[in-house]
C-alpha cells in the first residue's frame, strides 16, 4: 500500500501536527520526502529530533509488526510530521505487510527473555490489516 501526504501550510505551525505522533502497523515502511522537511522521530529520551531531508534518498522505518517478529529487537519507531508556515510538504509512504491472513511468528532463538530488555515474550499474533498494533499483540511473561 502507497499512501500520499499533503501537508498545506499551516500559518500556526507551532500549534497543529500535519500528522500525529504513531508508530506504523506494517513490517516496514520505505519512506520518500521533499525537500521540505517535517518528519520527526521519538528518539528513547522522549525527545523528537528531525529526519533531514536527503535528496534521492528514502527513510526506512520499522513498523509493529516487525518489532513483533522480532520480539521487540527491532523497535517500531515513534513519529510524527510537522507542518511548515510558508510551503506546503508532499511525502509518500510505501508500506510493506505480510498477507493478511499471515501468522507472525517469532523465531523461538528469540523468544528468550533477556534481563536488559524486561521484554515480554511474543508467541504469535494474527495479523488483521489495518488494526494490527502494539496493543493487538500477544504477550506472554517468560
Ligand atoms: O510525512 C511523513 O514524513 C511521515 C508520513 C507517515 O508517517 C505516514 O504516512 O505514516
Ligand atoms: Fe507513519
Amino acid at each position: 500500500m502507497i499512501r500520499v501526504n499533503r501537508f498545506p501550510p499551516c500559518p500556526l505551525p507551532e500549534k497543529c501536527l500535519g500528522l500525529g505522533s504513531h508508530s506504523d502497523p506494517h513490517a516496514l515502511t520505505i519512506l520518500l520526502q521533499d525537500h521540505v522537511g517535517g518528519l520527526q522521530v521519538l528518539k528513547t529520551d522522549h525527545q523528537w529530533v528531525g529526519i533531514r531531508p536527503i535528496p534521492n534518498s528514502f527513510v526506512i522505518n520499522i513498523g509493529d509488526t516487525l518489532e513483533a517478529w522480532t520480539n521487540g529487537r527491532l523497535k517500531s519507531v515513534v513519529h510524527r510530521a510537522v507542518v511548515n508556515k510558508e510551503k506546503q510538504r508532499l511525502s509518500a509512504a510505501y508500506f510493506l505487510s505480510p498477507s493478511s491472513s499471515a501468522i507472525i511468528d517469532c523465531p523461538p532463538q528469540l523468544m528468550v527473555m533477556e534481563s536488559w530488555t524486561q521484554a515480554p515474550i511474543q508467541e504469535s499474533i494474527s495479523l488483521s490489516f489495518g488494526k494490527i498494533s502494539r496493543r493487538n499483540f500477544w504477550f506472554k511473561r517468560g
